[in-house]
């Protein structure tokens, strides 16, 4: 018998429709309440918050992963109930701040709600309990009927059932789930299980358009990181230069990603980019924005 704790945030799967729009109120009993829970699975339930994701906040991300390394040995693994919108940054938060977790720990929600006619919840919530009975280790978004490792999955549609992709390389799924059957294909390493507290860090994200002046670069001066989403596979303007290498100069971390949804950043391939290296700005590759995000969080960039 595998033992699961569901614990339930809020998100979509959560949502009835009210004079406002669709605001979170189902709690982790009444989702579990629309499912069939697979055999061989018991499955208890923790409410630990009731909220879009758009307003979970980085207390609330440290709450989760606390409860989960404080129930590590209690549970064969974990269901977390989590809007879609955010899904992606609390899975990489979960796999940089729980290192090694060994057991588990299966984020997943739905685009419509569970309580809608033709919603996507019931199969994805089924699908996330088969995968939190499995073997496979760390945090990672179920949805779809994929099974995606949460430093490699972004939100990358905002209507279509199948909302995740593998970022900008395109990382295949660790596991596909079909008709209630996982086959695994791919799993985070074991480590030592560990509970990294995250560091506070002033951060700066900038997308680089037409509208980016050097002004707004410098404002992050003094910044501990500033992170640039470049042109192509890491372009920035010769008119941001200078403000970018006073930043540099102020002391702050430099990180330069792609704007664009496929390929990874790589700088070293355009002058444009190049001019940004010698500055000693470092070009964060194929890694996902949620990743990165989660990386800075934790000291680990
Ligand atoms: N599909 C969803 O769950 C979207 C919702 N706004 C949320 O992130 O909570």
């Amino acid at each position: 018998m595998k033992h699961i704790l569901l614990l339930s945030t809020g998100g979509t799967i959560s949502c009835r429709a009210g004079a406002d729009g669709l605001a979170p109120q189902a709690d982790g009993t009444q989702l579990l309440g629309e499912v069939r829970v697979p055999e061989g699975v018991r499955v208890e339930v923790r409410d630990l918050m009731c909220v879009d994701s758009t307003d979970v906040t980085d207390t609330q991300r440290l709450a989760m992963a606390r409860a989960l390394w404080e129930n590590r040995k209690t549970y064969d693994g974990f269901v977390l109930t989590h809007g879609t919108d955010t899904m992606a940054y609390t899975a990489a938060f979960l796999c940089r701040v729980l290192p090694g977790f060994d057991r588990p720990v299966i984020l997943t929600g739905s685009q419509l709600p569970m309580e809608e006619d033709g919603s996507d919840a019931p199969e994805n919530l089924s699908d996330a309990l088969v995968c939190a009975a499995s073997d496979y280790r760390g945090a990672a978004v179920c949805f779809a009927g994929k099974l995606r490792r949460g430093t490699c999955v972004t939100k990358a549609d905002t209507q279509a059932f199948d909302a995740f992709s593998g970022g900008n390389t395109g990382c295949p799924p660790d596991g596909v789930i079909d008709d209630g059957v996982l086959t695994l294909l791919d799993m985070p390493q074991p480590e030592a299980p560990a509970l990294r507290l995250p560091v506070p860090v002033r951060a700066a994200v900038l997308p680089v358009t037409p509208l980016l002046d050097a002004e707004t670069v410098l404002t992050c001066c003094g910044r501990d990181v500033l992170l640039l989403y470049g042109y192509g596979v890491g372009g920035v303007p010769e008119a941001l230069a200078d403000a970018v290498a006073q930043v540099v100069r102020s002391g702050t971390r430099v990180y330069l990603g792609t704007q664009c949804a496929c390929g990874p950043a790589d700088c070293s391939v355009y002058a444009v980019g190049r001019r940004m290296q010698a500055l000693g700005v470092r070009c964060l590759g194929a890694q996902t924005v949620e990743d990165a995000i989660a990386c800075i969080q934790c000291g680990l960039l």
